[in-house]
């Protein structure tokens, strides 16, 4: 056996993975072509790098087909049910940051708050006969949050990109999505609720709780980690 590291093959976490770990001393790397989703892990022995979509790492580690993994950790806390007993997070890495957050119309002049939404909410199924929609790809993160703040009188609609052009196009009144700059809010008329922060994310090393680790594994895994400067 080997220990698995899931790594993202793309996309805005990928060179800074690498660069994370090139400065621990490290060297991962891709392997063959650019478009070959292969790679390899030099410096510490046993230890074999898989190339993953950074929307995929939560559900290889819940299932123990990767040892270890770097993804967003609102990805974890979305996909996972019930991630703390799952997965561990061993490292927050310092990027990828970004926030998961609520948002509303800025024309909304009555609400800058949950309070106010949640007001908002019941008025607007009176008016309208219909519940509130909230645009967002975080189902679980939402859902929770907004039953731990008291808002009820809701629904959610799933929106997979572009969640807020939703407002717009009329398909929900409120959204709740990933911002880092605010450009994509701003440019789309939308502000955050004052309490609206549902989590801080940033780009975390896991390691699955699940995974099953021979002897040879565990000796590989200590390792590493005091390679990382996260030995205890
Ligand atoms: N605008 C942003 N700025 C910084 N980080 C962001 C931004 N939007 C999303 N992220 C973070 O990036 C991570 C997702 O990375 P990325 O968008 O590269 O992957 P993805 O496209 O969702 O994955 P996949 O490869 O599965 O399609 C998430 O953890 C998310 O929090
Ligand atoms: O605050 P900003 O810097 O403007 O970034 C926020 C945008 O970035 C992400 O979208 P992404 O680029 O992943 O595309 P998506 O719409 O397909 O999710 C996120 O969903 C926001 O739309």
């Amino acid at each position: 056996m080997t220990l698995k590291l899931g790594v993202p093959s793309k996309g805005r976490l990928m060179e800074k993975t690498f660069d994370w770990f090139a400065e621990r001393g490290i060297s991962i790397a891709r392997t063959g072509s650019e478009r070959e989703y292969s790679g390899a892990v030099e410096g510490v022995e046993g230890i074999e790098l898989m190339l993953l979509s950074a929307g995929e790492i939560p559900r290889e580690l819940a299932s123990g087909r990767i040892h270890l993994g770097v993804t967003g950790s609102d990805l974890v806390q979305e996909r996972i049910a019930d991630w703390e007993h799952r997965v561990l997070a061993l490292e927050p890495m310092g990027f990828g940051y970004a926030d998961l957050i609520i948002a509303v119309p800025r024309c909304w002049a009555d609400v800058d708050t949950l309070d106010d939404l949640d007001a908002a909410a019941a008025a607007f199924r009176a008016a309208h006969g219909h519940r509130l929609r909230i645009a967002t790809k975080y189902h679980r993160l939402v859902r929770v949050f907004l039953r731990d703040a008291g808002v009820a009188d809701y629904q959610l609609v799933d929106s997979q990109g572009a969640t807020e052009g939703t407002v717009k196009n009329l398909t929900a009144e409120a959204i709740a999505d990933i911002t880092s700059t605010g450009e994509t809010l701003r440019a789309n008329h939308l502000k955050i609720l004052s309490d609206g922060l549902i989590h801080r994310s940033q780009a975390t090393l896991f390691k699955s709780r699940s995974a099953e680790y021979s002897d040879a594994d565990r000796v590989n895994l200590r390792e590493l980690l005091d390679r990382l400067g996260l030995g205890r």
